[in-house]
């Protein structure tokens, strides 16, 4: 990819109040609302670090969310906004499209080990235009960042283990699309035991969302819920 690539970040925020609802039997509302917050904040942050990116879009209707997204330089779309994260995503792609805009890298708010490096990494390997480029989640199931060139390159829907999906609807296109796995990119927080895996993992290790997570004693709720065993099984022990 090169600078005049014009590849734009757009990230989907729904609002705070009701995200992360997988983490209900784990977390208060309030909890998972403060949670939700600390990761969006987290990755956009580290987006607005990433080198080569022609700017940011965040397409939300959450009013701290947005006051955020203005204070990092990112511009805010909100027709669309409560169209889930497929329909949020097209929203912000739409955007570009009405501007003429070389390409899109969609990110969720939710992976806050990821680092500007790693999506440095994957806008290295994007190739040229027409274009798609997948960094799956760690279990191949989800799709975590996904670049198109144009923004309108290969039709996304998300939510339903689409990583696979995305593939074949790339290559429907006429697309050869290019694979790159990053840790943290790929490390994305929907359940409980999502929690765990990343509280074990040395990509989580200072970042803010690890130091909210430990504030909150969540690390000792993931035991005493027995996501997290207190005293794990040795290799080849029955159970
Ligand atoms: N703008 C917008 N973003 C959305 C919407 N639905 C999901 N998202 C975003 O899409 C990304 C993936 O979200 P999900 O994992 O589906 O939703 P979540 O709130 O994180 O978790 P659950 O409530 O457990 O589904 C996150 O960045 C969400 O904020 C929506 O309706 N509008
Ligand atoms: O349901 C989800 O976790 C999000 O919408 C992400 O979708 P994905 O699993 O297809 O990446």
């Amino acid at each position: 990819m090169t600078a005049e690539a014009d590849i734009w970040a757009v990230v989907p925020v729904k609002e705070l109040d009701g995200a992360k609802q997988r983490l209900a039997g784990l977390l208060t509302p309030a909890q998972r609302s403060a949670l939700a917050e600390v990761m969006v904040v987290e990755v956009l942050d580290k987006i607005a670090t990433v080198r080569g990116l022609a700017g940011i879009l965040v397409v939300t209707l959450d009013p701290r969310i947005a006051a955020h997204a203005r204070r990092i330089g990112a511009r805010i779309v909100t027709d669309g906004a409560r169209e889930g994260h497929t329909g949020s995503v097209n929203a912000g792609a739409r955007v570009l499209l009405a501007e003429k805009r070389g390409g899109m890298i969609t990110m969720p708010g939710d992976i806050p080990a990821m680092t500007a490096a790693e999506v440095e990494a994957v806008l290295a390997a994007h190739q040229a235009a027409p274009a798609f480029t997948i960094a799956p989640a760690h279990d191949d199931l989800g799709s975590n960042a996904v670049v198109c060139s144009p923004p309108d390159s290969v039709p996304l829907r998300f939510g339903d283990n689409s990583y696979f999906p995305h593939l074949d609807a790339a290559r429907r296109c006429g697309i050869t699309p290019t694979v790159v796995r990053r840790p943290g990119i790929a490390m994305d927080i929907d359940h409980p035991v999502d929690l765990a895996m990343f509280l074990r993992r040395p990509e989580s290790v200072g970042t803010r969302t690890r130091a909210f997570l430990e504030e909150a004693g969540v690390p000792r709720l993931l035991v005493e819920r027995e996501v997290i065993p207190l005293f794990p099984r040795k290799r080849g022990e029955a159970g």
